[in-house]
Order: C-alpha cells, then structure tokens, then sequence
C-alpha cells in the first residue's frame, strides 16, 4: 500500500478530543482527497495531526512509514501542509521564505533555484523580492502553496487553501494541485466550497463534530441529505448541461 492510511486517530488539545477514533480508507497517490465539513468541525485539527504537529492516538501510515515515528527532517521530507494562515515571516521576502520552508527537508543545495521554479510555476515569480508583510491575502495563499511544494513532498495537505482567491486564481492553484497529484502524490485538501470540491476531487471525505460522516466520490457524497444532516440547509443538487454538480441552496432546515 503506497498511500495514507489513516486509522482509529483521535487529535486532541491538551484533554479535550477533537477528532475521535477516525478511520480513512486509504488515499492513493494521484487522487484529489477534499475533507469538507462545517465550521468547527475538527478539518484542520485532523491535517495538524497527520502533519505530526499535534499529538495523536492511532495509525497515520504513509506507504510502510508511520508518520508520527519519523524525525523531523524525513517529515519535512515527506509531507509539505500549507495552513489555513500563513504564519508571520518576519522580514522575509517571498523568495526567502520559499527557500526557509525548502531547508526545514535539511535539502539547501539548490533551494534558490527550487524556490524560484516554484514561485514561477504559481504565477508569482513577479513577487519574489516583495517582503511577505506586504502581501495581499490571495498573495499570501498562493506563497503558502509555493511553500508547501517546495521540498517536492510525496503528501500534501492543504488547508482551505484557495479561501482567498479570485475565480481565476482559484483554477490556477487547483490546476496545480492536480498536475502535482497526478505525478504520483497524495493529496488531501480542506474545500468549503462543494461546488469547487466536486469539481476537483476524485473523493470527498465529509467530517462531522469530528468523526467521518461520508466518503466516496463527490456525487456519492453531495446529496441533499447530506447537506441536510451536516450542514442544516436545505438544497437540492442539480448537474448542469456538462455534467457537473451545482449546489442549490433553498434555506436552513430547522
Ligand atoms: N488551539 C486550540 N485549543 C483548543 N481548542 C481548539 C484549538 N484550535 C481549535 N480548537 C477547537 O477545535 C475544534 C475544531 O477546530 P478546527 O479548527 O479543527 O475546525 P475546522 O473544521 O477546521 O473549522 P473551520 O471550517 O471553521 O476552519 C473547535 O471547536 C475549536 O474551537
């Protein structure tokens, strides 16, 4: 088995548990994972544990690894985890942060030129010299990403990470991500928007009040019960002429 697995993992802070004894059939490399769920529902608590960054009870297994046994350098290595917020970076431009993030692997030979390549390949090669307090908050995510990709990780999680981009954008980092997948890498990506979720993931996995609610294919998943049970609304959803799902929202059920 090459991908995540994930199994009976409970993530906590300090005693209270968030997410409580999860299991995930396994992600496989090449495939767009989204975990959707309502706010507060333990989504970026789960990509913090698997990211080893809170502690965990269970399995989280990378091929034959298990990720929470590994040193810091080969999780760096390993994983790259773009967060929901960039964190501060001081007085660093964007092209020093992106070589930072590609030295946490241990790997500096060559980390300008990767830095580069990868701002380049986002589409924001302009802003490499531009210090990362100055950015816009689109800015901010798309330098996330390059951050993430950098070390050329074999897992990838994303925290909402096109929460504040434009439409065009938007498509310019979920075509990324998918080119990035299909070279092999597993991909795990937290999406608000299920419109966009079925649109980009082979599965959607539906977490609610911190325990598995659904999994499967984004048609499988996106159903008017669903939305009713998870989200409290009520909607219907629709295909338009080329196929996709549309989410209408009627109202919140009460
Ligand atoms: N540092 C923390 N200490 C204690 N509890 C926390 C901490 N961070 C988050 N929580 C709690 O964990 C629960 C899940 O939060 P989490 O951020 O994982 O949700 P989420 O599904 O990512 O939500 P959103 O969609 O709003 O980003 C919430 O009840 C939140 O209050």
């Amino acid at each position: 088995m090459s991908g995540l697995l994930i199994e009976g993992l409970t993530v906590s802070y300090g005693r209270r548990r968030i997410v409580e004894g999860l299991d995930l059939p396994p992600l496989m490399p090449g495939e767009i994972t989204v975990l959707a769920g309502p706010n507060a529902a333990g989504k970026s608590t789960l990509l913090k544990g698997i990211a080893g960054l809170l502690p965990t009870r269970g399995r989280v297994m990378f091929g034959d690894r298990d990720l929470a046994a590994l040193s810091a350098g080969d999780r760096a290595r390993t994983l790259g985890f773009m967060p929901q917020t960039l964190p501060s970076g001081a007085a660093l431009s964007v092209l020093e942060s992106v070589i930072a993030a590609r030295s946490a692997s241990g790997e500096g030979a060559g980390a300008d030129r990767a830095a580069m390549a990868v701002l380049e390949r986002l589409g924001i090669g302009p802003l490499a010299l531009d210090p990362l307090d100055r950015l816009s908050g689109g800015q901010r995510q798309m330098v996330g990403l390059a951050q993430a990709l950098v070390r050329d990780p074999a897992l990838l999680l994303l925290d909402e990470p096109t929460s504040a981009l434009d439409m065009a954008r938007q498509v310019r980092l979920l075509t990324e991500v998918r080119r990035v997948a299909a070279e092999g890498r597993v991909v795990l990506a937290v999406l608000h928007d299920l419109a966009l979720a079925a649109q980009w993931a082979d599965r959607i996995a539906v977490l609610h009040k911190g325990r598995l609610h659904s999994f499967g294919t984004p048609a499988e998943v996106v159903t008017p019960a669903m939305l009713a049970e998870v989200y409290g609304v009520e909607a219907r959803v629709e295909r338009c002429s080329r196929g996709r799902l549309m989410v209408l929202i009627d109202g919140e059920t009460v």
